[in-house]
């Protein structure tokens, strides 16, 4: 692996996975460094990242960048000779993509209300608009093979890593991909043939044993 180059991640955390899957598809190596995060969290992670403490952290040659999204615009700047780009040339194309790269992380920020808040009517609200932005991605993606059209490509990275958190939203939120987005059920079964997905992501299962450790962890029944 490659020391000039170490990713501060956390083996379930869909940000993470988004800058593994990306390293991987443009072939880039480099030292993974699981964080403990639920605990103490290292010196490392804290000088790298003081602002939001938070993984992941991309250190290139010790030079911190922070957030997932960041991330991944830097590897297609710093690493232009890597084995593909993820963000289109066309300036509209890249703003549109990086406009629903970000929209995208409302599935996350909803899907865990759904499990985390005691209310029912929070709950409830949470469902109906996280089920909006599942169908405005769909809508995105309309009858395209990828988000990036006929290549999988920057927006994908941004919403596969969303996929295993699903079935447990479905569950907790009571409604269903297939009925409210196929394209996108569709999609997701399409990306995870690939080996950079395949690869990086937890299955459903694991995911969902891991939501019930932090309600645990949070004392939330
Ligand atoms: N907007 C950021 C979110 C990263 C994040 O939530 N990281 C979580 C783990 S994944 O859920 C994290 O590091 N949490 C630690 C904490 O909140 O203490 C990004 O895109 O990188």
């Amino acid at each position: 692996d490659n020391k000039d180059l170490v990713l501060l991640d956390f083996w379930v955390s869909p940000f993470g996975q988004r800058c593994r899957i990306a390293l991987a598809e443009k072939g880039i190596p480099y030292e993974y460094s699981e964080q403990e995060l639920l605990g103490t969290k290292s010196d490392l992670l804290l000088r790298s990242n003081p602002v939001h403490k938070k993984i992941p952290v991309l250190l290139h040659a010790g030079r911190p960048v922070c957030e997932s999204l960041v991330i991944l615009n830097y590897l297609d700047e710093a690493f232009p000779s890597a084995a593909r780009s993820l963000l289109p040339s066309d300036p509209y194309a890249r703003a549109r993509a990086r406009f629903w790269a970000a929209y995208s992380d409302k599935v996350y920020e909803l899907g865990t209300k759904l499990w985390k808040l005691r209310g029912e009517e929070e709950r409830a609200q949470a469902r109906d608009e996280l089920v909006q932005v599942l169908r405005n991605l769909d809508g995105e993606l309309g009858d395209k093979e990828f988000f990036g059209g006929g290549e999988f490509a920057f927006v994908d990275v941004a919403v596969v890593t969303f996929m295993p958190w699903l079935p447990s939203y479905e569950r907790y939120g009571g409604f269903t991909v297939e009925e409210t987005a196929p394209r996108l059920a569709a999609w997701a079964r399409r990306c995870g043939e690939r080996e950079s997905v395949a690869k990086s992501l937890h299955s459903p299962e694991k995911v969902d044993e891991f939501i019930t450790m932090l309600k645990k962890f949070y004392g939330i029944e």
